[in-house]
């Protein structure tokens, strides 16, 4: 087991192995959860995980139905779910029955939503396969939809009964997805955990070749720092959870004011968390050489760190719909140190406005 996530509600294991798709059947029974389950997935993954994981629960006598989603970002929407409840409802699905989210963050955050609001509230188990769900999303129960003015607008806290994490089918992940994926580790490591950002830079190739022992030990890692942090501070109350925002301010942004089909979720993070390190530096909270070193590192990973040509009126309205926004004005997540984030109520408009500018060139 990676880490245990302790919540208002009780606990839920976080587990990283290999194979965990081909042992569903054993685990949802350890969780107590029988049949029927309803499994969320995406058209990419339906044939390579969602029939394995219906396979596996129908070995236990578990019955599996799947309902497939287009993949990408712009399927977070009320819509979806939408059509999500009216297939529930027409296969009669009832409060104890579980959904399964077999897929990335968007079958997370989607899926998870759905649980949260069907008949006031399912059970519900993440089966992340991206890396970004693995590292960061299926843990911590924020399960969102979009709303064109802006990303995760509708949502809620609803925490799952166990995270399921399959490291093998990472191996089917594409170049990029897998790079957007790291960006949200990276994070865990700029805000949290000094050491993990030199394990980055000591082992950029092998992460980004998903080595299977340094790959398995530092998703652990980053679900154990994400897992430790949401147990701290479940509803994002006390200035703790909020620094898993670092890069978000500007990164929703650019997304949803490129109708989220520009940039994935982790590319637009590591944009935003370059203006937010330059934002920082100017304001004396740290020196050039963090926001250089964290410029590299990003690099390496083939993360973008500049967006030409998105519209900064845009940028603007969705940075001032951001949740984060307090009496009108924005919090920012911003690092002291590495390892260390802080968050600043104080950040001059002017310049937020010169640091977009600059990074939209
Ligand atoms: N709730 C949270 O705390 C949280 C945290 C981070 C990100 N998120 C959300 O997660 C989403 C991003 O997640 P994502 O990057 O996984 O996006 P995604 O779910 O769109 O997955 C990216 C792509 O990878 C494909 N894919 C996933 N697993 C695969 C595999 N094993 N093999 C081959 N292809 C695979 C998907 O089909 C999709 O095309 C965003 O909506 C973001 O806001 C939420
Ligand atoms: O779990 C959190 O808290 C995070 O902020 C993690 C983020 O990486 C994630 O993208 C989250 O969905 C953003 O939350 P939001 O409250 O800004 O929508
Ligand atoms: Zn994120």
């Amino acid at each position: 087991m990676a880490a245990t996530v302790y919540h208002s509600g009780g606990s839920y294991p976080v587990v990283a192995g290999w194979g965990i798709i081909d042992q569903l059947g054993d685990r949802l029974e350890e969780l107590g959860i029988g049949s029927p389950v309803y499994i969320i997935t995406d058209e990419n993954l339906m044939n390579r995980y969602g029939r394995r994981a219906q396979r596996a629960l129908q070995k236990r006598g578990i019955a599996a139905h799947c309902f497939i989603i287009p993949a990408g970002e712009p399927s977070k929407t009320n819509s979806l779910a939408q059509a999500i409840y009216e297939w529930l409802v027409g296969l009669r699905a009832e409060r104890g029955h579980a959904i399964l989210a077999v897929g990335g963050g968007v079958v997370g955050d989607l899926a998870g939503y759905v649980a949260a609001t069907f008949l006031r509230g399912v059970p519900f188990v993440q089966v992340p396969t991206s890396m970004a769900a693995m590292v960061d999303a299926s843990i911590g129960g924020k399960v969102a939809v979009n709303l064109p003015q802006g990303k995760n607008l509708v949502g809620a806290f609803y925490q799952p009964k166990a995270v399921l994490a399959d490291v093998e089918a990472l191996s089917t992940l594409g170049k990029r997805e897998l790079s957007e994926g790291w960006a949200e580790a990276i994070k865990h490591g700029f805000i949290m955990d000094a050491n993990l950002v030199d394990v980055f830079e000591e082992h950029a190739e092998a992460l980004m070749n998903v080595e299977p022992e340094i790959s398995t030990e530092i998703i652990r890692r980053s679900m154990a720092i994400k897992a430790e942090v949401v147990s701290q501070d479940e509803r994002e109350t006390l200035d703790i959870r909020i620094l898993l925002n670092y890069g978000h301010t500007i990164g929703h942004a650019l997304e949803s004011s490129t109708e989220y089909g520009r940039f994935m979720h982790g590319e637009g993070v590591s944009i935003g968390m370059m203006g937010a390190a330059r934002m920082a530096c100017e304001m004396g909270l740290h020196g050039q050489e963090i926001v250089d070193r964290q410029y590299e590192l990003l690099r390496r990973f083939n993360l973008p760190t500049t967006a030409q040509g998105v519209d900064v009126e845009d940028i603007r309205r969705a940075m001032s719909l951001d949740k984060k926004v307090s009496g009108g004005a924005n919090r920012w997540v911003m690092l002291d140190r590495v390892g260390h984030a802080t968050v600043r109520r104080d950040v001059p408009v002017e310049l937020v406005d010169r640091t977009v500018r600059e990074i939209v060139g």
